[in-house]
């Protein structure tokens, strides 16, 4: 056991720990939690989720929080049963109730067992009236899903990388507490507590991306060029989440002042050149996204928003290629028309 522990009240007897301390100072400075909440941990068994768990335990009387563990079974491991089992004997053990829910059939991927996982949250969390879903991602998964998406090719969207609270559908929040805390600093907490981890044998498997970031590519920097790169690349996503928040509110307030709506006319959706002329590139590329966004409803590329870039300087009866659906834009004097072929 570290030697850094103390008593503490807060805790209630508890040994308190830096990484205690830290993760209640990260609840009161960002407010991710009120008195008296109804909180669903979400818990794998791995040693992120039981080190949250066992923090938000030790400090549930002080903050006067119910709390309550759920559990996926993605039935895709042969030892996903034991390890759900695993999860239920911790929750009795603590005296916490436990939800879990089962896959009627293994799912095919990361992605599909992903989304199955955060409908299971949902669905639990508003029939039985929590306000929050709280999750394990720590730093070490922020940093490592900032490399992936940069890897991958995003915008500065996509390398703000796991935000500290997202509004899901039905309007509970998801939190992720941990995002200042590394993977070292819940296995050393989990080592210390005794905390019995369930080990994931599909986190060695180097065939997912997830785990080559993790076990080749970390390391590596860590090595060769920065130890602490966990940290600082969490921090980058953290000030990219501020900047992108900040740049997405003045594209909706640029794209108001740009577009025109006509239902009745033949072009429905038209955005004027003059204003968006005046804007910065930054700003011009997030209003081409957010209108294409509604054209083609889905995701659009780096290609197609340049192509309507190019529109806002460009000669009269200039025009785009059909974009996925069929609508085109063409410049008519002051006027950007998306039109439908
Ligand atoms: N089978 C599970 N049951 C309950 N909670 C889980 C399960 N798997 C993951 N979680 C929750 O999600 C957190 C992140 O887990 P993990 O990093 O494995 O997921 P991910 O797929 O990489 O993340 P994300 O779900 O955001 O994409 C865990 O700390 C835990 O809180």
């Amino acid at each position: 056991m570290s030697d850094k522990r103390s008593l503490h009240p807060l805790a209630d007897r508890t040994p308190w720990t830096p990484v205690h301390a830290k993760l209640h100072r990260t609840i009161r400075s960002r407010h991710l939690f009120e008195r008296n909440q109804r909180l669903l941990v979400a818990v794998s068994g791995g040693q992120d989720s039981l080190c949250l768990i066992k923090i938000l335990l030790d400090l549930q009387k002080k903050w006067g929080w119910y709390l309550s563990i759920v559990h996926c079974d993605h039935c895709w491991r042969s030892d996903s049963q034991a390890n759900a089992k695993h999860v239920e004997n911790l929750a009795k053990n603590w005296g916490v109730s436990f939800y879990i829910r089962t896959a009627d059939e293994p799912l095919k991927s990361e992605a599909a067992a992903r989304n199955w996982r955060y409908q299971v949250f949902s669905a639990i969390a508003q029939e039985n009236q929590f306000h929050c879903i709280v999750t394990g991602h720590t730093a070490s998964d922020r940093a490592e899903t900032l490399l992936y998406n940069l890897i991958r090719g995003t915008g500065a969207d996509g390398l703000q990388a796991l935000t500290w609270q997202r509004l899901l559908d039905n309007g509970i929040v998801l939190i992720r507490p941990l995002l200042e805390i590394t993977r070292m600093q819940t296995g050393q907490f989990c080592q210390d507590f005794q905390l019995p981890v369930w080990e994931d044998s599909t986190n060695q498997d180097l065939k997912f991306a997830r785990n080559r970031i993790r076990q080749n590519v970390i390391p590596y920097l860590q090595e060769n060029f920065n130890p602490k790169v966990e940290s600082v690349l969490a921090q980058t996503a953290e000030i990219l989440q501020a900047e992108v928040e900040y740049l997405e509110q003045a594209a909706v307030e640029l794209r108001q002042e740009a577009m025109v709506i006509s239902p009745d006319e033949a072009y429905s959706i038209k955005l004027n050149r003059g204003v968006l002329q005046k804007a910065p590139l930054a700003l011009q590329r997030r209003v081409m996204r957010q209108v294409l966004q509604e054209i083609i409803q889905s995701a659009s590329s780096f290609e197609q928003i340049e192509k309507l870039i190019a529109l806002i300087n460009a000669p009269n009866r200039s025009e785009t290629d059909p974009f996925p659906g069929g609508a085109i834009a063409q410049v008519e004097g002051e006027w950007i028309y998306f039109k439908q072929l």
